[in-house]
């Protein structure tokens, strides 16, 4: 019998993919110990995003092939995840204790962003994620409805907030400030400046990741807020339409001039499948999403049908993650969730907090 190395083990582990990353463990780095003692096998593998039940199918995997290598008498992998801060815009400072702020931006208006964004924001914490959402939706705040809260923000201390909580999510929105029905007359810096409030008095505590559901379009405020919110990474909802696409490839340009990287394209409503015979149709037109992310060098995240329970699941304050967790939608969600942190956990990590500041003085 041949003696068991790690090396063995490595080339074995070099064959399985990680499903979200498409990349193999061991060029991601991901697998961190390899321990044999007589034959027995303990392997740890780090994810460095929130994967939830695909730990399980990933150490099934891994427990399966090793314990197909000669020489092999048992095996143990432990599947870890943990979340690290990334890098934020050079000149911003990442919020203390908020790793990731990721932004959820739209070309256009009602493609189904707020959808979206409570949507993943929920997959997130599904998968083990500690998870807030902001609602930048200035003009038109839809997140309290969406998560089903109601209620005003308590101050403890009179000059910060406390978030507003519900399916394990912490949320805060201006639709929490006023009256539903109030018109918000915002002029341009009137939002940033709330939207900066918002974020800042807001004791979010420790969070993986906060998701920011920017107001729709590319222009002068939504740049602002990507110049001025510090973020990880930004995600663009579309719909399939030309008219969309084009609006959202404004987007893409938007986050390149203020160097966010874009983690992915989410096309909405991309297919209709009915409710009655199960046809399938292309309403609003087909593949425009993956299109232009192929054209533009950025990953599709994946599809979402135009779908009635969507809909009323959001709009009646219990998003198909928390009506549904198990459904089919769910899924769909949760691989979309996955393949955005994925692809944030390859970006730079932010070390400003291990290294102390420099301050050079001329004496
Ligand atoms: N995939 C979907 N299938 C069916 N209905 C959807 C889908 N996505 C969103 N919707 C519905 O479309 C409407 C608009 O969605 P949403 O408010 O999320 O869009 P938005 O892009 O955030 O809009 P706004 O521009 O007003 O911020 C909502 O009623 C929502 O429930």
């Amino acid at each position: 019998m041949t003696e068991l190395s790690k090396a063995a083990i490595e080339a074995q582990l070099e064959t399985v993919q990680d499903r979200y990353l498409e990349k193999d463990l061991v060029s991601t780095k991901a697998l961190k110990a390899i321990d044999i003692t007589d034959g027995k096998v303990f392997l740890r593998v780090e994810l460095g995003y929130p994967a939830g039940s695909y730990r399980d199918e990933l150490k099934k995997e891994i427990e399966t092939l090793v314990s197909a290598i000669d020489g092999v008498s048992s095996v143990e992998a432990v599947i870890e995840q943990r979340v690290a801060a990334h890098a934020v815009q050079k000149s911003l400072k990442r919020i203390e204790g908020i790793k990731n702020i990721i932004a959820v931006a739209s070309g256009k208006g009602g493609v189904g962003k707020s959808t979206t964004s409570a949507n993943l924001a929920l997959a997130l914490a599904s998968d083990g994620a500690s998870v807030g959402i902001l609602d930048a939706d200035i003009y038109g705040p839809s997140q309290p409805r969406m998560l089903g809260i109601s209620g005003t923000p308590e101050s403890k201390d009179g000059t910060t907030l406390e978030p507003m909580q519900n399916h394990n999510l912490k949320a805060m929105s201006i639709g929490f400030l006023v009256e539903e029905d109030t018109p918000m007359i915002w002029r341009g810096p009137m939002v940033t400046q709330a939207l900066e409030q918002l974020l800042k008095d807001t004791n979010w505590g420790e969070l993986d990741y906060l998701i920011v559901d920017l107001p729709p379009g590319t222009g002068d405020t939504q740049l602002t807020l990507s110049q001025k919110i510090p973020v990880s990474g930004a995600v663009i909802v579309t719909t399939p339409q030309d008219i969309a696409l084009l609006d959202a490839r404004k987007g893409l340009a938007m986050f390149e001039k203020v160097e966010v990287p874009v983690l992915g394209v989410v096309e909405n409503m991309s297919i209709h499948i009915c409710s009655e015979c199960g046809h399938a149709e292309h309403i609003f037109g087909q593949g425009g999403g993956e299109k232009m992310s192929s054209e533009y060098d950025v990953d599709f995240l994946g599809a979402l049908p135009l779908d009635i329970n969507i809909r009323e699941h959001a709009d009646n304050g219990n998003p198909s993650l928390v009506s549904d967790p198990d459904g089919k939608i769910s899924d769909m969600y949760r691989d979309i969730s996955r393949k955005m942190s994925a692809r944030l956990a390859e970006k730079s990590k932010d070390y400003t907090a291990k290294f102390p500041n420099i301050v050079i003085q001329n004496t």
